[in-house]
């Protein structure tokens, strides 16, 4: 069904543009993103359709919920952005901050256009690497101060990605549902990590994951 035929949850707009206390001109920009998500949608299926009615707090208050932890990184690296969260979000939020850039990394180049679209309407801080994370992180345009990711792969799997941005000082936030728990013990096998939970404003079940540091065990000695 064409994106015209959804619903926006009342309300739900001024909430969330209340909790993150934005100004005017961020929540225009932010008012922009949503309206040619919702335009776009329609034609690239770019979110779960079930989720669009909820755009507001689902997608654009979970990415934002991030900006409190992001402390006084510049440099920063979304992987497997999708349609933008939460990276185009947090670059929204972080324009007028000097010196920030955003890095998009998606390889989908459906989506890759939608996110090149969606920074030139808003303004944002950021750019877009239609690559894959692997190639990106091989190669980093910059030194990157944090990395983020929601919904991508399981935490050791994010580990590994963002290993050769961990090694050169970036810390990370992933968002994550209700399996955290089990994913940090799954990664602890691997993976020596200083991680610290963030309970979730979106998600009753949900974490944000804080890493400060993290890198693999050595083999054992034989
Ligand atoms: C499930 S979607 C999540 C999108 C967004 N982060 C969100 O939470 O709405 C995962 C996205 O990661 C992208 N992706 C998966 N593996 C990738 C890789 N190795 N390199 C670049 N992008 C990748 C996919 O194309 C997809 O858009």
């Amino acid at each position: 069904m064409a994106a015209a035929g959804h619903r926006v949850v009342a309300g739900e707009r001024e909430g969330v543009l209340r909790e993150l206390g934005v100004s005017r001109e961020t929540a225009a920009a932010l008012d922009a993103y949503a309206e040619l998500l919702t335009r776009w949608q329609a034609v690239k299926n770019l979110v779960a359709p079930s989720t669009l009615a909820a755009l507001w707090r689902r997608h654009i208050l979970d990415s934002g919920q991030l900006l409190p932890h992001v402390g006084p990184a510049r440099a920063l690296a979304d992987f497997g952005s999708g349609a933008g969260f939460p990276g185009l979000v947090l670059a929204v939020l972080m324009a007028g901050r000097p010196g920030v850039q955003v890095h998009l990394v998606e390889s989908n180049n459906r989506k890759a256009a939608f996110l090149r679209e969606a920074i030139r309407v808003t303004g944002a801080p950021a750019e877009v690497h239609a690559v894959r994370i692997e190639d990106f992180v091989a190669r980093p345009p910059a030194t990157m101060d944090l990395v983020t990711a929601r919904a991508l792969a399981p935490l050791s799997d994010l580990l590994g990605l963002s290993e050769g941005l961990l090694k050169t000082g970036a810390r990370a936030l992933f968002l994550k549902g209700q399996d955290v728990e089990q994913e940090l013990t799954e990664a602890a096998k691997s993976w020596r990590i200083q991680a610290t939970l963030i309970p979730s404003i979106t998600d009753p079940a949900g974490r944000i994951v804080h890493v400060a540091a993290a890198e693999r065990h050595s083999a054992p000695d034989r």
